[in-house]
């Protein structure tokens, strides 16, 4: 798993400070992880920001309750096993993803399937990034 070549598409900001102070510490811990925040508007409007933002050549991974639930071991696995392709996890704004977007990504991945504001949902997947990568480092930040 290279953090590198990860990107978060998040719409919104994070307007809560100790929501932000979670997000920095864990972006320190994962150098060389990109966030690229676009800005709230309508449902629509965000979707095709979305879209524009990302890359023919990464993997999107749409970030939705309705997705598909993970442990966090069998997550690094899939992380590692995805190997150096590049990966995009998109995250909706107050009012989600649209249906087409959901429905056009080939991996939809839920964090739970309780529904999280948009920006304990962006500290909950760096959070996992972390957790993921110690996991395959084999380090003991996670104790099963
Ligand atoms: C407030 S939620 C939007 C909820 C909206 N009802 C929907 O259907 O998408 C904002 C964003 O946070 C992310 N999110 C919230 N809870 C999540 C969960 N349990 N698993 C994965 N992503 C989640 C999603 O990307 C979602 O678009």
């Amino acid at each position: 798993m290279n953090v590198s070549r990860c990107r978060i598409i998040a719409v919104g900001k994070v307007r809560k400070g100790w929501v932000q102070e979670g997000v920095e510490l864990y972006l320190k811990r994962l150098p060389g992880l990109t966030v690229v925040e676009l800005k709230d508007s309508s449902r629509e409007k965000e979707a095709e920001a979305i879209r524009a933002a990302l890359r023919s050549d990464e993997l999107p991974v749409m970030l939705m309750e309705q997705g598909t639930p993970l442990a966090s071991i069998p997550f690094a696995q899939r992380l590692e096993r995805l190997g150096n392709e590049r990966l995009a996890f998109v995250i909706g704004g107050a009012d989600g993803l649209t249906d087409e977007l959901k429905a056009a990504a080939r991996w939809q991945l839920s964090l739970s399937p309780m529904t999280f504001p948009h920006e304990l949902a962006r500290l909950l997947l760096l959070e996992q990034l972390f957790r993921a990568q110690a996991i395959l480092q084999g380090s003991p930040y996670h104790r099963a």
